[in-house]
């Protein structure tokens, strides 16, 4: 009988993690990954004991890493009496099988499980939980030979060891008929939320869109003061939240989303279709971006590719790069390591703020954000004019004058 798995006030749960990596990944890259695997586990109140890492050009389709890689694993789990191991990749059914006759105690689940886990954990509307479990289901539906079984939500463990191949076909059964209930459910929902939005005037919409834990929400009670949580865990937002604002008098909405991250399951994207229907539907984009971050370039891409596999690709994007406070230079001329960028101009020599719309603050010491809300309120009134071409004009710069001296004195 394999161990299930409780989270309880007294014992941590413990983990290794195990990746692989291709010829072309650089040592540090593979780091950076398993950082982030160890991020989103400590994000489960998960502790990370050790990483192992193969270089492998293709997954082993019997066990994920070699015999001898296995054998170093299991090796250790044995050892230090470890409660899972984390594969940073997703497993397929025989994969699981295999797995779980060689590391026999252990607990053998993969990323897109734990991000699921914490979606599950984070969701407090109605829709965005029946979002996750609809996902989760999809998720367990093809793996259902002995990863999960349907009690294992119910009970609150992370993952907990399968039914008798007897019962698998029940359970098989009973998970189709709750995938069919909970898309039902979710339709309803949508349409509900279908026409909450359509009640609302037309009004330009702006969403706030980025990796996750790059500082959206942060920005969001910045720049309208509003009350969102935020959190230095990955996903603290799953909810989306929408505000109306008022920038110089141009009333907007500001929608805060979840983050992206890399290999964000499928079943998720699927499910969160409604929720990134904020993101869809927005006229204009606040691209957040954590330069403090080593990899912050390939965040960019990971959203750049989420927002063009939802549609969203085209859209006036304004990138805003976060947490300029944090940032420690290593690899952009003419700034040194120890010497970065200290004045917004300076900022904009790096070569990221060639791009126009670029611009560079800091939403916890309320570095720079004037000149986020001057670009914002000029892309703003854009589409405002267009959706209310008859309405009053607004003179940004006499607006800005008048209501800045007056929140200062
Ligand atoms: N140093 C620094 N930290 C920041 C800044 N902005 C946000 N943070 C921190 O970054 C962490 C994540 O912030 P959030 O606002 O929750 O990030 P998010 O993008 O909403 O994250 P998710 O909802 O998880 O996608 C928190 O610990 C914030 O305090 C900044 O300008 N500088
Ligand atoms: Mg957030």
């Amino acid at each position: 009988m394999k161990k299930e798995l409780y989270y309880t006030e007294e014992k941590q749960p413990t983990a290794v993690l195990v990746a692989v990596s291709n010829h072309q990944q650089t040592a540090e890259q593979t780091q950076e990954y398993l950082d982030e695997l160890a991020f989103l586990a400590e994000t489960m109140g998960i502790k990370t004991l050790k990483s192992f890492t193969q270089k492998l050009d293709k997954i082993d389709p019997r066990t994920f890493v070699g015999k001898g890689k296995l054998e170093e694993v299991s090796n250790y789990v044995k050892q230090y009496e470890v409660d899972m191991i984390i594969f940073d990749d997703d497993l397929s059914t025989s994969h699981v099988k295999n797995l779980d006759r060689e590391l026999k105690d252990c607990l053998v689940i993969d990323r897109s499980l734990l991000i699921l886990q914490i979606f599950m954990k984070r969701a407090k509307t109605a829709q965005a939980k029946t979002q996750v479990e609809l996902a989760q289901y999809q998720y367990m539906l093809p793996r259902l030979t002995n990863l999960w079984t349907h009690h294992s939500r119910q009970r609150g463990g992370i993952g907990m060891k399968g039914p008798g191949e007897t019962e698998l076909e029940t359970d098989k059964r009973i998970i189709r008929d709750k995938i069919s209930l909970l898309k039902k459910k979710l339709e309803k929902l949508d349409k509900q939320s279908h026409v909450r939005r359509k009640s609302r005037d037309r009004m330009v919409r702006v969403a706030l869109v980025g990796y996750t834990n790059v500082g959206k929400s942060t920005l969001m009670q910045v720049i309208g003061k509003a009350d969102v949580f935020a959190e230095n865990k990955l996903f603290a937002t799953v909810d989306s939240t929408v505000r109306k604002m008022v920038l110089y008098n141009i009333p907007f909405l500001l929608t805060d989303t979840v983050g992206f991250i890399r290999k964000l399951p499928t079943t998720l994207i699927e499910s969160f279709k409604s929720t990134l229907d904020e993101i869809v539907e927005a006229d204009i984009l606040l691209h957040v971006v954590d330069i403090s971050h080593d990899s912050f370039e390939e965040q960019i891409d990971v959203v750049n590719k989420t927002l063009a596999e939802i549609g969203a690709q085209d859209k006036t994007n304004i990138l805003v790069f976060n947490k300029i406070d944090q940032f420690t230079n290593k690899e952009y001329p003419p700034f040194e390591e120890d010497n970065p960028p200290s004045t917004i101009a300076e900022w904009k020599q790096l070569y990221m703020g060639k791009d126009e719309k670029a611009i560079f603050i800091s939403a916890i010491q309320k570095e720079n954000i004037e000149e986020l809300r001057k670009v914002l309120f000029e892309e703003v009134s854009k589409k405002f004019y267009e959706i209310f071409p008859n309405h009053e004009k607004y003179d940004y710069n006499q607006l800005w004058f008048t209501e800045d001296k007056k929140q200062e004195s």
